[in-house]
């Protein structure tokens, strides 16, 4: 025995994500299921309306074009998309969650006509969840744990990719690296947990002089490197200088129980049009760092070539 009709509807409307019927027109035909609003704001009052009089121009575009992928693929269409109650007009008074939801839509042709024009059965399926987990393992994958400032993977997609402008273009990108002076004399003395506190406020201090398009990341123990975009040398050589002042300052300052000054000291370099890959500016910043180490400590030093 098959469900009678008031069945078949009770079903569609029992589903657990949102069913829309759109037709070529952009009409909402139908809207099932989707009772929970903890996930989901109800649609039912969309039925009759059009994609254009609650929908933005440019995002009605969009799912019409996205009909029309599924109408000449003649099979599923599968897409992500963020969307919140705020941008669907009728929607913002009805219960939901709060802010940008994910979708996973599934957008597949009708295989009849809804009064006479083709039409898609469209189910939105939130992911939010989804995507907030991967936002936060990809920060996690590209974070260093301690200090939270970026890690060797994003350091070096951003060197790979400004070397590449810069063969091409020749914008330039200049580079800081830079190391805690006698940081084992801290570590001996106090610790290492006073040691990673020292790390720590260290790239706080130094994140405060940075841009927002400046990137600080930890090269490995106590050696950070700034990388620099549409920077060169001298402007790179006047911010180090900067960043040894405020640190010798401020770092300091942070530990009293150590009496002495707690101190940086810096290699710059710039990309050269010789360079054949951009291991060469991290190369030209070890010997500059090397070279503020034997001079004394708590220097700047430039290597040009
Ligand atoms: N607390 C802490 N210490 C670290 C970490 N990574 C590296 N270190 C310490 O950093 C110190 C580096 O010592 P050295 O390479 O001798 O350098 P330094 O004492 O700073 O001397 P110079 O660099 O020559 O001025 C060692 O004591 C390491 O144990 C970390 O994550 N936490």
């Amino acid at each position: 025995m098959s469900l009678n009709p008031e069945q078949m509807l009770a079903v569609l409307n029992a589903l657990p994500d949102p069913v829309f019927v759109l037709t070529e027109t952009g009409r909402y035909a139908g809207v099932y299921g989707h009772a929970d609003p903890n996930y989901y704001h109800s649609g039912h009052d969309l039925v009759g309306a059009y994609l254009a009089d609650v929908l933005s121009a440019d995002v009605a575009e969009w799912v019409m074009q996205h009909m029309q992928l599924a109408w000449d693929k003649g099979g599923l269409v599968k897409v992500e998309y963020p969307l919140s109650a705020a941008q669907v007009k009728g929607l913002e008074s009805q219960a939901g969650p709060d802010g940008v939801i994910w979708f996973e839509g599934h957008i597949q042709p009708f295989p009849r006509r809804v009064e006479g024009e083709r039409a898609v059965i469209w189910v939105a399926r939130s992911i939010t969840r989804r995507k907030l987990l991967e936002k936060e393992l990809l920060e996690a994958s590209q974070t260093d744990p301690l200090t939270r400032v970026a890690n060797r993977r994003p350091l070096f997609d951003l060197l790979q990719s400004r070397f590449s402008e810069f063969q091409r273009y020749h914008h330039p990108t200049s580079l800081i690296l830079f190391d805690l002076d006698h940081f084992k004399q801290v570590n001996d003395r106090f610790g290492h947990l006073m040691g990673d506190q020292v790390l720590t406020t260290l790239c706080d201090i130094c994140q405060q002089t940075l841009r927002d398009n400046d990137l600080l990341a930890r090269f490995g123990g106590e050696e950070f490197i700034v990388v620099l975009p549409n920077t060169v040398m001298e402007q790179a050589l006047h911010l180090a200088e900067r960043m040894r002042e405020v640190v010798f300052r401020e770092l300091s300052a942070c530990f009293p129980q150590y009496e002495r000054a707690i101190t940086i000291s810096l290699g710059v370099s710039e990309f050269l049009i010789s360079d054949p890959q951009f291991e060469s500016l991290l190369q030209r910043a070890d010997t500059a760092l090397y070279q503020a180490k034997h001079a004394g400590r708590n220097r700047v030093k430039a290597c040009l070539q």
